[in-house]
């Protein structure tokens, strides 16, 4: 030996120092006794052997020659080979020969680094052996008996870490090598002298390092204290901080609203000036009308009226009229100091009463604000028959009256509209207050922007304009559609619901000239907001928990009650929740009870789909287009058809049988017509959501084609969710259901997701919503109708007198029928749902054993027979061919 080998030799010896232990006989012993047996069972392992656990059996036969291990033998085996296949071979022999070096008292083997290289030897062994089947040698598993792998020659361990990763991401001679270098580790780790290995010397030094490196106890302890001190101080240092901001905040509040006060003050003095002046001015008025009356009075109530009711803003009445007029802001800022010398021989145009709009609230004479009241609604004067055919409709004395207007509370618009003012003000936007609209429930106010005022730096200051006027939240609308202002709406302190009653006796409703109308609520302008469902043609809604989705289905349903009879409509409602919809079930309207299941519902979305498909064959036959063509056309042949029958009355035998043959010819080909008026069908889904999670693809080709499709055919969806996220109202949905509306969400992507734009994150909840109309792209911003549980109960109830639902059996068994066929249709015909997934295994690797389903698969090795038995009835494959695989009989490409 060269005395530098010598030298290496001695520092080798002199840094590793190999452990032992007193009990290291004892222990190769059992490692050796515990390898042996295993060896034992895996070498006598059959898959037919009865084993303890009954999931492990890959077998229905069983065989009369147990395993040497016995039962429990078996099971190991099995769990062997599932795990690691041929790498149990290589695990097995290692553990047998580290049980040898340690009764033959060679250094203690088993060590962390060399226990880590050993591990990833096995794992990488039962790699090899996979890699060896798939890419090398594909008859590797017909060497052995039948099914003597569960899961491929390489276990479940070979196929993750061959098959499913390595192969794909490294080919294969890249896996293969890799895996044969860990493999080659390996058997160095097991054969190597512990004091010349590598791995052993390496991790010495490095734990000698980490040894000198680390700090002792008290080091640490102290360290540790250090920290704790350095971070109190820095939580105390903040917290110090936060008291001083907060401070200062209180500081400029209170200066604030000093300030507020002093304005308050100073804004009631002068208008207790102003009123002194005005009740002066008028005592000099009525003085003079005592010595000339006529005209006098004329000209106080062109005041009065020209105060309560220009059309125009005042700002704008001040520019465009030549004189001005007591309310006008020009007016207030030079009031006039002297009396009227004369008063004005012509009195101020009166606006047609007609248009004047009553204000609801007292407007302050000297705000120059003009507020546009809610509209009133006016009632219709026919209201719908209290019958139509056998239907009799709901009472309209089942719905609540609306509180009176005198009841309601008074909102002080005018301190508002300042607020608003002087905050803008502040932030640097000087604008002129314009027309201010209460709804039930928002108010908006309009407000023109001075020349050169961005209306984004409006529309961006909403948060604080919602802190300085204490509401819930504010949407700024810049600018509103077809004005030159920017709308400010804000919540009402005291909202009033909008009750469905009001809506359904108002004009809007009577002459709404739609032929399935349904109820919204109320627009901020007090309209009441009536759309035509056969316009939308279909509608989503969708918001956050307990924002009105539920109370604007029931306003919807409760209207359609109050408009069509079950001639006229029918409805099918899906409600996952179960607990929403049940009252309706008595409904003479509903086609089937209400669908609870979801996996139903693609069963009942293709009932809907033929039904719509039937339509369109009776619509090409009948010659007209879509359902109401169609329906006019049944009303005018039911006339025809008296005609006709008077007519055959008179003819004689032989006209009568050529009439009777002509007809029989034409109804030959079997199609049934219907001879009775289509019903609409009306779809309500309660939650998207949960169906979405079911059976996604099922529901969104059936969703998307129906909302193509089903317009004509008088089929039309409501489709409603809480969550709007893109994979419940996907791409394709959105595409296919141009009208929405959006109750409150809780971000802006939510309301982006169902708008396509933020404006519904802004929204106060309770039916605060955003409606895009059909074909329209502006948002409409509306109070949704309010129907209370009683008062659906009360209309359900009532509908009894019309008898029990009229459910049509056929579509609920074909609807039950999907259902079995395989959860919902989704599957296909076969008996396992499998069996198309085999098909594409046996496509992709043109082998058809039951143990390459297995693995592939997944499955167990019964589930996997049964689905090769399935595609040998089928003709895909031939009979069992002993220890090799099936022969492929159908070309599966
Ligand atoms: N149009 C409305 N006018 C007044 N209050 C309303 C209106 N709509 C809803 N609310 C109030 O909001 C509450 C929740 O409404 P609703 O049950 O319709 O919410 P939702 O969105 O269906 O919630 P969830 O998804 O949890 O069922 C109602 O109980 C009612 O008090």
């Amino acid at each position: 030996m060269s005395p530098s080998r010598q030298k290496k030799n001695k520092k080798v010896q002199a840094t590793f120092t190999p452990r032992t232990s007193p009990i290291r006989p004892l222990k190769g012993g059992i490692l050796i006794t515990i390898g042996l047996l295993f060896a034992v069972a895996l070498v006598d392992y059959d898959p037919t052997q009865e084993g303890i656990i009954r999931a492990f059996a890959t077998s229905t036969e069983t065989s009369s020659d147990p395993n040497l291990v016995g039962q429990f033998g078996r099971d190991s085996a099995f769990l062997l080979l599932s795990g690691l296949g041929l790498g149990s071979v290589f695990l097995l022999f290692s553990v047998i020969w580290i049980g040898v070096l340690n009764l033959v008292k060679r250094a203690h083997l088993v060590t962390g680094p060399r226990l880590v290289v050993l591990v990833l030897a096995t794992l990488a062994s039962a790699g090899l052996a996979n890699g060896l089947q798939l890419a090398w040698w594909p008859n590797l598993e017909s060497i052995f008996p039948e099914n003597f792998f569960p899961r491929g020659t390489g276990g479940l361990a070979g196929y993750w870490l061959n098959e499913a990763f390595l192969f794909e991401t490294l080919g294969q001679f890249g896996s293969f090598f890799l895996l044969l270098l860990f493999f080659l580790l390996g058997l160095g780790a097991l054969f190597s002298d512990p004091s010349r290995n590598l791995f052993e010397r390496a991790f010495q030094r490095w734990s000698e390092r980490r040894a000198d490196r680390q700090p002792t106890a008290a080091e640490r302890k102290k360290a540790r204290t250090q920290k704790r001190e350095e971070r109190a101080q820095k939580i105390a240092l903040k917290e110090e901080k936060r008291q001083a901001k907060l401070d200062r905040k209180k500081e400029k509040d209170q200066i604030r609203q000093e300030k507020a006060q002093k304005r308050e003050e100073r804004e009631a003095e002068r208008r207790q000036k102003r009123e002194a002046e005005a009740a002066a001015r008028e005592e000099r008025l009525a003085t003079r009308a005592k010595e000339d009356p006529e005209p006098e009075s004329e000209s106080v109530a062109a005041v009065d009226s020209s105060l309560l009711s220009g059309s125009i803003p005042a700002r704008r009445r001040s520019r465009s009229q030549s004189r001005p007029e007591p309310a006008a802001p020009a007016r207030r800022a030079t009031p006039p100091t002297e009396p009227e010398p004369e008063p004005e021989p012509e009195p101020a145009p009166q606006p047609k009463p007609a248009k004047a709009p009553e204000p609801k609230e007292p407007e302050p004479k000297d705000s120059g604000l003009k507020i546009v009241a809610g509209e009133k609604i006016e009632k219709a004067e026919n209201l719908f028959p209290a019958r139509k055919g056998n239907y009799q409709f709901p009472s309209l004395d089942l719905l609540q009256e609306p509180t009176p207007p005198q009841e309601r509370h008074v909102e002080n618009h005018e301190e508002t509209a300042m607020a608003l003012k002087t905050t803008l003000a502040e932030f640097g936007v000087k604008v002129e207050l314009g027309e201010v609209h209460t709804g039930p429930v928002i108010t908006r106010y309009e407000v023109y922007p001075a020349p050169g005022v961005r209306v984004e730096k409006i529309a961006n200051l909403a948060k604080n304009l919602g802190m300085s006027l204490k509401a819930q939240s504010v949407r700024i609308l810049a600018p509103v559609p077809g004005k030159g202002c920017v709308g400010v709406e804000v919540p009402n302190r005291n909202p009033s619901a909008v009750c469905i009653r009001e809506i359904i006796e108002s004009r809007s409703w009577g002459d709404a000239d739609a032929e399935i109308p349904v109820v919204l609520g109320k627009e901020v302008s007090g309209k009441p907001l009536v759309a035509d469902l056969t316009k939308m043609p279909h509608l989503l809604i969708a918001g956050s928990t307990g924002s009105g989705k539920t109370v604007c289905i029931n306003s919807v349903i409760a209207s359609l009650l109050y408009h069509s009879s079950p001639e006229d409509l029918r409805f099918i409602m899906i409600d996952p929740k179960i607990v929403e919809m049940q009252i309706y079930n008595s409904l003479p309207h509903m086609l089937i009870p209400v669908v609870t299941d979801p996996k139903k519902v693609p069963g009942a979305l293709k009932w809907l789909i033929s039904e719509m498909e039937r339509r369109y064959q009776v619509f090409a036959r009948a010659n007209v287009r879509n359902i109401a063509g169609f329906n006019s056309k049944i009303a005018k042949n039911k006339e025809e058809k008296k005609r006709a029958e008077e007519m055959e009355a008179e003819m004689s035998a032989e006209e009568r049988n050529a009439l009777l043959e002509a007809r029989s010819e034409e109804e030959d080909d079997g199609f049934e017509m219907p001879t009775e008026k289509i019903p609409y069908i009306v779809c309500i889904v309660d939650e998207l959501a949960d169906l979405m999670m079911v059976a996604p693809a099922d529901i969104e080709t059936g969703i998307a084609r129906l909302a193509q499709l089903a317009r004509a055919a008088g089929i039309h969806l409501i489709l409603a969710t809480q969550r709007p996220s893109v994979n419940v109202i996907t791409g394709v949905i959105k595409a296919n259901l141009p009208s929405r509306i959006a109750f409150k969400v809780a971000s802006k992507i939510d309301s982006r997701t169902i708008l396509d734009e933020g404006g519904a994150d802004s929204l106060i909840g309770k039916g605060d919503m955003l409606f895009i109309p059909p074909g329209a792209h502006t948002l409409v911003r509306a109070q949704g109708a309010f129907v209370s549980d009683e008062e659906i109960n009360g209309v359900v109830e009532y509908l009894k007198v019309n008898g029990p639902p009229n459910f049509l059996e056929q579509v609920q068994a074909q609807i039950d029928a999907g259902d079995e066929e395989g959860g919902g249709g989704a599957e296909g015909d076969y008996e396992d749902e499998l069996v198309p997934q085999a098909l594409d295994v046996l496509r992709s690797s043109k082998r058809a054993s039951t143990s390459m389903l297995q693995r592939r698969l997944r499955i167990g090795y019964n589930r996997a027979a049964r689905i090769m038995e399935i595609l040998e009835d089928e003709g895909y494959v031939g009979p069992e061919n002993g220890s090799s695989p099936r022969e492929i009989l159908r070309d599966l490409d």
